[in-house]
């Protein structure tokens, strides 16, 4: 297996025709309607919606963990299952899922072997004290609270510089102090290397903050009803919350998300 040239340029991502349905026409669950969506390579955009609203499941369906049930998605032409298997991707899931035997410097330096890297120590360290876990380098999942279980997956995802990176609620058990820390630090490695990032959160702040674009879904079976640009000036930080159009994007992707909830509850 060959490993991602990390100067590989970022991909684009296209879903087509997309929809997922679980279950057996015993009980089928519609989670994402057909949807039609193009991430463009390097940016980050922001997806934001009810909960249930299927944005886990877009997330999954573009990892290739679930199949679609019509339609393709297609990262840079290729599949994702054949990107995942060369490391061009990295998840962040709300779970961590990081391998409990390991410590916290094992599980980063794992996602670099499976990728077939070469061992880069510094880098595991560099982004370990990133992510504010200097001093749990040897500890253990068990060991260590939930926002830093999330932590550590985030650097575990960013150690191999992959092409896209995509991030399902990665600050959700992260403390508010920790989280505006990270919301201002991490965005800037993947912007450095371009990384297309695709990213879920249920906080609107973060949201415009991170991104580019919004994509804002209705309640299930999602659908999007909104796709907003968020034309504020890079880096971002602290001071970007004061930015005259930064509240208006807020108001913006707000109204949207009631206006795609009342739509639904009128159904
Ligand atoms: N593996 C599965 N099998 C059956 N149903 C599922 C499965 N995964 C998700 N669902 C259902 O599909 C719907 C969409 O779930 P999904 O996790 O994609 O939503 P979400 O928008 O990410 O929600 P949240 O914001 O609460 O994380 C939900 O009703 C959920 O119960």
């Amino acid at each position: 297996m060959a490993a991602e040239p990390r100067d590989r340029p970022p991909p684009e991502v296209r879903c087509q025709g997309l929809a997922k349905t679980y279950g057996d026409a015993g009980g089928a669950l519609m989670a994402l309607s057909t949807t039609d969506l193009v991430f463009e390579a390097g940016r980050t955009t922001a997806l934001v919606g009810p909960s249930g609203c299927g944005k886990s499941t877009l997330l999954r369906l573009i990892a290739g963990l679930e199949s679609p049930t019509t339609g393709s998605v297609e990262i840079g032409g290729e599949s994702p299952l054949a990107v995942r298997k060369r490391a061009g991707l990295a998840m962040a899931f709300q779970d961590a899922s990081l391998l409990p035997w390991r410590t916290v410097r094992g599980n980063v330096a794992l996602a670099l072997q499976l990728g077939r890297m070469p061992s880069d120590g510094e880098a595991v360290d560099r982004l370990i004290s990133l992510v504010g876990l200097d001093g749990f380098e040897d500890s253990r999942p068990s060991q260590l609270s939930g926002g830093m279980r999330q932590r550590a997956a985030i650097a575990r995802c960013l150690v191999t510089e992959p092409g896209l990176l995509l991030l399902d609620e990665p600050f959700g058990a992260v403390d508010e102090l920790t989280r505006l820390r990270l919301n201002q630090d991490l965005p800037r490695l993947w912007e450095k290397r371009g990384t297309t990032t695709i990213l879920v959160t249920h906080s609107i702040t973060e949201a415009v903050l991170l991104s580019d674009r919004v994509l804002v879904f209705s309640a299930r079976p999602g659908r999007v009803v909104a796709d907003i640009p968020v034309a504020l000036p890079r880096p971002r930080s602290r001071d970007s919350l004061e930015h005259p159009r930064f509240r208006m994007i807020t108001d913006q992707v707000s109204a949207a998300l009631m206006e795609g909830w009342q739509a639904d509850a009128a159904q």
